[in-house]
């Protein structure tokens, strides 16, 4: 079985004082957290939706899903303080409905842009190497510095990715890890950077242009930019 885990469960303060959280910003009478969740419930390959809503927003995403009739989501649960620990209260209610070998992809409800054969690759890449991170290769040069002020060092540009998401793992696997973190009192700011600080072999998917999260207010902007010019066929590329 093959299980999203859509996290978002942020209040977004990033997108500074936007009267809702970003995920239920709307486009064209519909939030961002729906157009994400299309992508999932639309791939023939993905059996199950699992999404980790702000508590005080739940029944409002409730109300949505009924409205645009989804079938696949199984469960909705609270979000935590953190990204890290709305990931473990999604992976913690899996335990119900997943074995050890099912798949979890893990994506930001706020990346709407993605598609379905990067959905695809998360899941062929989970079955032949055991985890899929998705990333992008940097078009800047990226710094290093310990103190933010000197720079440390430069790392050669054709080496450096973006993590991006989904980031994909064998259910168990993820789910000891995250079991393991909480034990140790030890909070990523997401899946990837958590099992890299246990060591974990981790292997990339590549991303398609435009995976992109909606973090700040402009970003909401280029998504609908982004967006209109798909639906459009305007740009070529995206
Ligand atoms: C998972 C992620 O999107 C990879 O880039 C990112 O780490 C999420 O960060 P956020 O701070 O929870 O938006």
């Amino acid at each position: 079985m093959v299980t999203a885990l859509i996290f978002a469960g942020g209040t977004g303060q990033r997108m500074n004082a936007s009267a809702k959280p970003k995920q239920f910003l709307e486009l064209h009478g519909k939030p961002i957290i729906l157009y994400t969740l299309e992508h999932f419930e639309g791939h023939p390959e993905i059996d199950n939706i699992v999404v980790v809503c702000l508590e005080s927003w739940i029944a409002e995403l409730k109300l949505w899903l009924k409205r645009y009739d989804f079938r696949k989501i199984t469960r909705i649960v609270a979000g935590g303080p953190t990204g890290h620990e709305s990931i473990y209260n999604g992976l913690k209610a899996m335990e119900a409905i997943c074995q050890s070998e099912d798949i979890v992809l893990i994506h930001d409800g706020v990346r709407p842009l993605i598609n379905k054969e990067l959905i695809t690759t998360n899941i062929a890449k989970v079955k032949e190497c055991g985890t899929a991170i998705t990333v992008e290769p940097v078009i800047e040069s990226v710094i290093y510095s310990e103190q933010g002020d000197l720079i440390n060092s430069v790392p050669e540009r054709g080496r450096m990715y973006v993590a991006k998401a989904p980031q994909s793992f064998r259910y168990g696997v993820i789910w000891k890890l995250h079991q393991k973190a909480h034990k140790d009192g030890i909070v990523a700011v997401d899946s990837a950077h958590l099992c890299n600080m246990y060591g974990m072999e981790l292997h990339m998917a590549i991303s398609p242009p435009n995976n992109m999260k909606i973090t700040a207010p402009a970003d909401y902007y280029i998504f609908r930019a982004l967006y209109e010019a798909k639906e459009n066929q305007q740009i070529l590329g995206i």
